[in-house]
């Protein structure tokens, strides 16, 4: 059968629950081995858009020490907070304070802090330089340094060794993206060089029951903008996902997985095969820390459909704009309609 028509066709079948897919044989010598991963990663692609991965290589103390960092950053302070406060970046870079972003336009703040990076242009070997006419681009992070905060030092480079290595996973799935859509398996490899990979730390406070209100999500449903988003759970689970029927199915915390979910590029790139699923988080009555890591393909790529995504029958749905304006201007968008609530 064809891409399209198994698209067709597992895109009418709803989901209940979220698969698990051993990454072990990805990095086999077999290209048959191969194959089969990446034919579990074409199924949950075309159908529930979300996916769990284990045996995904990234070691658990550096996820460990991301979470770490994490949650002895938002134990500090509103000095050290402000003094890395997004409105000092132009590049969306920085601190997001609780109830700042509305991932739903709907919604009145999320109830979660934010700490957000980009490629550091210490991590990247050849930096592509900054602001251009694309849009977002490349940029320094706003870190805390050492006079506001002792504990600046090892906070960074524990973020950085845990954005490298769920760099380096990134890229080692785009081998399995391009045979799920019957491409050479190199096909992605020379547009992903320098990732327009966002990631950011997220605390969820923990709110009782009868203090939650529905104006007020973890996070309000929403899909995400990149190719996909490698997120790790820090043990209290509150992802859901919406399947076709619009129930929400929760994602589970399982111990030592990422959840991997396709994003809006991915599926603006393959003419709508891909699937990016909305998704949302309550707010929990723990506390919750999570790492999500959106990774785009390099700025400058046009997002032309490969040919097995096109067919008579499926002609190209959307005009080819470049990956970096297309991540920029839903960038905007959100963050316009923050800047018109907070004017209002
Ligand atoms: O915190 C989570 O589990 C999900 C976060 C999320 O969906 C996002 O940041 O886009
Ligand atoms: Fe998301």
């Amino acid at each position: 059968m064809s891409l399209v028509d198994l698209a067709g066709q597992l895109q009418r079948q709803d989901f209940k629950d979220i698969p698990i897919i051993d990454l072990s044989n990805a990095r086999s010598n077999s290209v048959d081995a191969r194959r089969k991963v990446a034919i579990e990663v074409r199924n949950a692609c075309l159908n529930a858009g979300f996916f769990f991965v284990q045996n995904h290589g990234v070691p658990k103390h550096v996820v460990q020490g991301g979470f770490d960092a994490a949650k002895v950053f938002f134990e500090q302070d509103n000095q050290v907070k402000e003094s890395v406060d997004i409105s000092k970046s132009d590049n969306f870079r920085g601190y997001m304070k609780l109830l700042s972003g509305n991932a739903n336009p709907e919604s009145k703040g999320d109830l979660h802090e934010a700490f957000n990076l980009g490629l550091d242009p210490s991590l990247d070997a050849a930096p592509r330089g900054h602001k251009t006419s694309e849009g977002l681009s490349h940029s320094d992070n706003l870190w805390p340094t050492v006079e506001v905060w002792k504990g600046a030092a090892s906070f960074r480079q524990a973020v950085l060794g845990y954005y490298s290595a769920v760099l380096t996973l990134g890229q080692s799935l785009f081998p399995l993206f391009a045979l799920a859509l019957d491409l050479p398996e190199d096909f992605f490899a020379d547009k992903v060089q320098h990732p327009a990979a966002i990631m950011r730390l997220l605390h969820y406070p923990g709110t009782p029951k009868d203090r939650q209100k529905e104006e007020n999500p973890g996070i309000g449903a929403h899909t995400d903008y990149e190719c996909f988003t490698i997120l790790a759970q820090g043990g209290v689970p509150g992802l859901q996902v919406m399947n076709r029927k619009g129930d929400w199915i929760d994602a589970p915390y399982i111990p030592d997985t990422f959840v991997i979910n396709i994003g809006d590029q991915f599926a603006r790139w393959t003419n709508d095969i891909f699937v990016s699923t909305p998704h949302r988080v309550l707010p929990p009555t723990q506390t919750r820390y999570s790492i999500p890591f959106f990774f785009g393909c390099d700025h400058d790529v046009p997002l032309i459909p490969p040919p097995t995504c096109i067919t008579e029958d499926r002609p190209q749905k959307y005009p080819v704009v470049t990956a970096g304006a297309y991540v920029h201007s839903r960038l905007s968008e959100t963050y316009t309609v923050q800047q018109e609530e907070k004017v209002a």
